[in-house]
């Protein structure tokens, strides 16, 4: 447990939507133990992709670009925990972390952003959009292959302000990060899901510590939302039999309903020629079978070197 003379280190990235994330975290914390903010300190680290911000990530590559230097101080004991955007984390951790607390899920859909234009369908004919997303890119693709794809990395007010510039029509970003970082105004508007099926684990904040920090594990157990970690433990199950890297344009969410669980998930070739859909309902406790499932019938209705472009 944390004291004054040791505040609990929470560890993140330096973004603001990653300061937001861990903020939320350490008032749960509070708000849940009844301690003090000088209870906590965030420590920010820098990560290979905050440092690498003239390519496209693809090209970068490897996984847990935002993660890896994060999971080594954690590992190395110079955090306690470490808050991470649940979409960006690589399906396994490393040998010794866990991430078993999951705050409530924000909004998971993506949005439509664009200074002139109402929504995708309004978009005119060969309008260029920004996107450094593979599945968005490949989603918008399959759904308006009219359109000019360009790259578009950068913070929010660095792809707002490309907006303004004319680089491009339009571009979307996620409705949780906007949420967080209370900029929802810029947004035309949510894109409905069966429109553009979200990232696996969008919108979800996981909390990773030490398998074998049991006091810690004590400190998270109030703050994890059950649902949440329901529904992410199938989304995962499913990227996770599709061996997902950010190479592949995959997405996928699964729902709660009277006690049922909705897994819908797809799997787009990176040019959007072609895209595969299904979907399962199930128990609760089915959700990592489930993701499997789904997963296998994808790949099989896809063929053999779908994914490998
Ligand atoms: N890959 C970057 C990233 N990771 C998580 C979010 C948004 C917040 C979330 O989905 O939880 C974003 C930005 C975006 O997609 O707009």
């Amino acid at each position: 447990m944390p004291t004054p003379s040791r505040p609990l280190k929470i560890g993140t990235r330096g973004s603001a939507l990653a300061l937001a994330q861990a903020h939320e975290t350490r008032d749960r914390l509070m708000a849940a133990h009844g301690l003090a903010a000088d209870a906590f300190e965030i420590v920010v680290i820098k990560t290979t992709g905050d440092r690498v911000t003239d390519r496209p990530l693809k090209e970068i590559g490897g996984k847990g670009l935002f993660t890896r230097e994060i999971e080594e101080a954690l590992s190395a004991g110079e955090i306690d925990i470490a808050v991470h955007s649940m979409k960006d984390m690589p399906t396994l951790q490393p040998g010794g972390l866990i991430i078993d607390c999951l705050l409530p899920r924000e909004d998971v859909r993506d949005a439509f952003v664009s200074p002139h234009h109402g929504s995708i369908a309004d978009l005119p004919e060969g309008a260029v959009v920004g996107s450094s997303s593979l599945r968005r890119r490949a989603q918008l693709a399959h759904r308006r292959p009219d359109l000019q794809l360009v790259e578009f990395r950068g913070n929010v007010q660095t792809r707002l302000r490309k907006l303004e510039d004319g680089v491009a029509q339009a571009t979307f970003l996620a409705m949780a990060g906007l949420t967080r970082l209370d900029m929802l105004h810029v947004a035309r508007g949510p894109i409905d899901p069966q429109d553009m099926l979200p990232a696996v684990a969008q919108g979800a904040i996981g909390i990773e510590r030490r398998e074998s920090d049991e006091a810690m594990a004590q400190l998270l157990q109030p703050i994890h939302d059950v649902e949440t970690g329901q529904r992410i433990l199938a989304e995962r199950a499913f990227l996770s039999r599709l061996d997902g890297s950010c190479q592949t344009p995959i997405a996928g969410l699964a729902e709660l309903y009277d006690g049922q669980l909705i897994l819908q998930g797809e799997i787009l070739r990176p040019d959007g020629s072609e895209a595969v859909r299904g979907r399962r309902e199930g128990d609760i406790s089915d959700g990592i079978a489930m993701g499997v499932d789904l997963a296998e019938e994808l790949l099989s209705r896809a063929g053999p070197g779908f994914l490998a472009e």
